[in-house]
């Protein structure tokens, strides 16, 4: 595990090396962490019908969720994906995604829906928030790809301490630090799923 305490590395440094060791993961590792979310996230969560589920599409070596996004269609879930706002830019919208969505590319060509304002959901609808992140700590501090978006867009929800959507991080367990170095605007996760943990807060 990266010993974040004893050498003091700043977010940048750690989002670098963490970056660095998931993208190092082969594609063998890859598919069989992603069989092992899948797996993992059915044993710990018991999701009543047509459950609203936050997800995201894989990029830079993140957790593949393809099987998890397969698993709960097949099971009849709604997947939402994020959407990158189209005025503000900054925050993001949650976008319905099922197997024929029209997609596109965002500015870091990550594939999201193509903005459809009659498939929004409110964030305050979704039951699950699945996020991506590049570290997580001990204390389920989250470190994302240093866009700020996920923190903006629920910065109204951790203010008010809403109840809905659950939010959990995915991750390798190669993504574990001890500690990472927090910001006022960190929004910590209630429970982060890896390929061989659950951890709950
Ligand atoms: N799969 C996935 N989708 C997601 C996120 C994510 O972390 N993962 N996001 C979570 O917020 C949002 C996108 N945020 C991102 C922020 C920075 C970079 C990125 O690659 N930055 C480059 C610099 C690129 C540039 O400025 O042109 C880099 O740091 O190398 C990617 C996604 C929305 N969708
Ligand atoms: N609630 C907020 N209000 C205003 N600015 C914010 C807020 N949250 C984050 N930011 C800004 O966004 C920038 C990036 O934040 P941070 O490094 O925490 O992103 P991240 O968590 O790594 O990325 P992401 O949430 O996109 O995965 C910071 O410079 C910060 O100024």
């Amino acid at each position: 595990m990266f010993n974040a305490q004893q050498h003091s590395p700043s977010r940048s440094q750690i989002r670098k090396s963490i970056r660095n060791a998931r993208k190092s993961l082969t594609n063998l590792e890859q598919e069989q962490a992603a069989k092992k979310i899948n797996i993992n996230f059915f044993q710990h969560k018991k999701l009543p019908k047509n459950t609203r589920i936050g997800l995201y599409l894989s990029n830079d070596g993140e957790l593949d969720t393809s099987y998890l996004i397969q698993s709960l269609i097949n099971k009849n879930h709604q997947i939402y994906l994020p959407v990158i706002h189209p005025f503000n830019g900054a925050t993001l919208l949650f976008q319905r995604y099922e197997k024929n969505s029209p997609m596109t590319r965002n500015r870091y060509d990550i594939l999201e829906p193509q903005l459809n304002c009659s498939h929004i959901c409110p964030l305050y609808e979704l039951d699950y928030l699945l996020m991506p992140l590049v570290a997580f700590d001990q204390d389920g501090n989250r470190l994302g790809m240093g866009g700020g978006y996920y923190d903006k867009t629920l910065a109204r929800y951790y203010r008010e301490q809403m109840q809905k959507p659950e939010l959990i991080g995915l991750a390798h367990d190669c993504q574990q630090v001890e500690k990472l170095p927090i910001q006022a605007w960190d929004v910590p996760l209630q429970q982060i799923i890896t390929p061989s943990k659950f951890y709950q807060w």
